[in-house]
């Protein structure tokens, strides 16, 4: 199978199907780095990106902001002095789905 980060998006839907655990555990692999959390009841996918200054936040977060709108799939993204924090999920579907980590490993592309 192909690496997640090359993966494809899907249309995603609020009766979309939400990752399976087996999913899940799968996808987990391939970003070791990411954090599923919940919050308001909603799994969500997180990471905080370190960097040396606000600029190189600022910059990564663009860089985040750009694979966003190619995918059609919008992360919250918090851009601190040295730090952004980035959250992936679905929000019409309240949940996880394969898109959230797919963009979750095309994060981690464009932190390297
Ligand atoms: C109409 C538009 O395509 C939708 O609102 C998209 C936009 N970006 C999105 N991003 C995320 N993360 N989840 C969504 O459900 C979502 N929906």
């Amino acid at each position: 199978m192909s690496q997640l980060s090359e993966q494809q998006c899907e249309a995603c839907s609020a009766d979309a199907p939400q990752a399976t655990e087996t999913e899940i555990e799968q996808y987990k692999t391939e970003i070791p780095e990411w954090q599923i959390i919940e919050r308001d009841g909603i799994m969500k996918l997180e990471r905080i990106f370190t960097f040396r200054n606000f600029k190189q936040a600022l910059d990564f977060t663009n860089r985040v902001g750009e694979i966003a709108e190619e995918a059609g799939h919008h992360p919250a993204l918090l851009t601190e002095w040295g730090k952004v924090t980035v959250t992936w999920w679905s929000h019409e579907m309240k949940g996880l789905h394969r898109n959230d980590f797919i963009l979750a490993a095309r994060t981690d592309e464009v932190a390297k």
